[in-house]
């Protein structure tokens, strides 16, 4: 993970001095980004051990629409916890916005009815309803895989007040595009069902022609095309959040490709303010003293047939084998 490397690096050499609003003071830069090829392994950061558990139950806690800390808390994960209210709610945070981003159309109803007469008064009178941006995504994926409006946004305007914490990661994008015969040739090495197909089907043969070989490769069920996501991250608390960011929208890009039948391509990760707390600089400077070692791989259970049925023993990491864990306090 060099990406994240040379994030810390840049802000030790590069980053300038700002107070913020939790008074600890950081050193930031802003506008950087960072490129994770995901078939080149899981970005799981390796010279620091993570909880991997809080990162898949923090998602899977976005993806259930929950903003309440307690079902955080259920999972065994307490990340949150300093943001919480009594009740633990967190307000119209990620998993509000996500699944449920409120909608106010212009009621309708019979003309001369109650909301006809109550307009005529002067009010304007609005229908409540919820958009999914989630499941919404998920079908535009398969419709319009060439759409270049496939966001999801938590930056919601009118609900910001209401949150425990503004967005940090506000807004991501997924993109597609075909896999070249080259590649899911190759890919196809993964898939058992292309070794079973009579010979003739999937034989690179030139005149034979590409379409041939793609047919073959679909039929063993092989993806046509990659997905990538990038992501939009306004500020980011380069030791302890960014990991599991990273972590955390990899692993998205991951279980979505599973549900849409493509391969998961890049994470790319663009940002706003990314900066180091002053009660950090120690614990970032022994992490660059230390070697990368290889990248864990991860495993989804292929059982899974929605992207919201997915629980924690759904999801694993392979061959994870990081330095100790570094500990720090967090910035509230
Ligand atoms: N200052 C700050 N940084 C963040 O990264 C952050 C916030 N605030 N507020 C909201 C969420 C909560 N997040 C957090 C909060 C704590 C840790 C943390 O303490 N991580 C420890 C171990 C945590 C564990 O046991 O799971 C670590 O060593 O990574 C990480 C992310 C990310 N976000
Ligand atoms: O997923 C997350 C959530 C939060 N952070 C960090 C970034 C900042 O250090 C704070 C938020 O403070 P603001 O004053 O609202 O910017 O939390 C993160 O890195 N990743």
């Amino acid at each position: 993970m060099k990406q994240y490397h040379d994030m810390l690096q840049r802000i030790l050499s590069e980053g300038v001095s700002k107070n913020d609003r939790t008074g600890t003071g950081t050193s930031s830069v802003f506008g950087h980004q960072a490129v994770f090829d995901l078939s080149q392994g899981f970005p799981l950061v390796t010279t620091k051990r993570l909880h991997l558990k809080s990162i898949v139950g923090e998602l899977l806690w976005f993806l259930s629409g929950s903003t309440n800390n307690n079902d955080l808390e259920d999972m065994g994960v307490t990340i949150w916890r300093e943001w919480a209210r009594p009740s633990g709610d967190l307000g119209p945070i990620y998993g509000k916005q996500w699944r449920s981003w409120d909608v106010y159309e212009p009621a309708e109803g019979p003309p001369d009815g109650v909301i006809d007469r109550l307009r005529t008064l002067g009010s304007p009178i609005c229908e409540r309803r919820e958009f999914d941006q989630i499941s919404w995504l998920m079908d535009e994926l398969r419709r319009n895989p060439d759409s270049r409006r496939l966001v999801v946004s938590a930056w919601n305007v009118a609900d910001l007040k209401g949150m425990a914490l503004a967005p940090c990661h506000c807004l991501f994008q997924f993109n597609t595009e075909p896999l070249d015969l080259a590649y899911r040739m190759n890919i196809a090495e993964n898939y058992v069902e292309v070794f079973e197909l009579p010979n003739e089907c999937y034989t690179l043969d030139k005149t034979a022609g590409t379409i041939l070989a793609h047919d073959a490769l679909d039929l063993a069920g092989v993806p046509r095309r990659s997905l990538s996501c990038q992501l939009y991250q306004r500020s980011a608390d380069v030791f302890l959040g960014v990991p599991f960011n990273i972590a955390s929208y990899a692993l998205l890009t991951h279980m979505v490709a599973a549900q849409v039948g493509m391969e998961p391509g890049k994470f790319v990760h663009t940002f706003g303010d990314l900066h180091l707390y002053a009660n950090h600089v120690e614990q970032a400077t022994e992490q660059l003293g230390r070697d990368f070692r290889p990248l864990p791989t991860l495993w989804l259970n292929p059982e899974v047939k929605d992207l919201f049925s997915y629980t924690m023993d759904d999801i694993r990491v392979d061959n994870y084998d990081p330095h100790p864990a570094i500990r720090a306090p967090v910035a509230v």
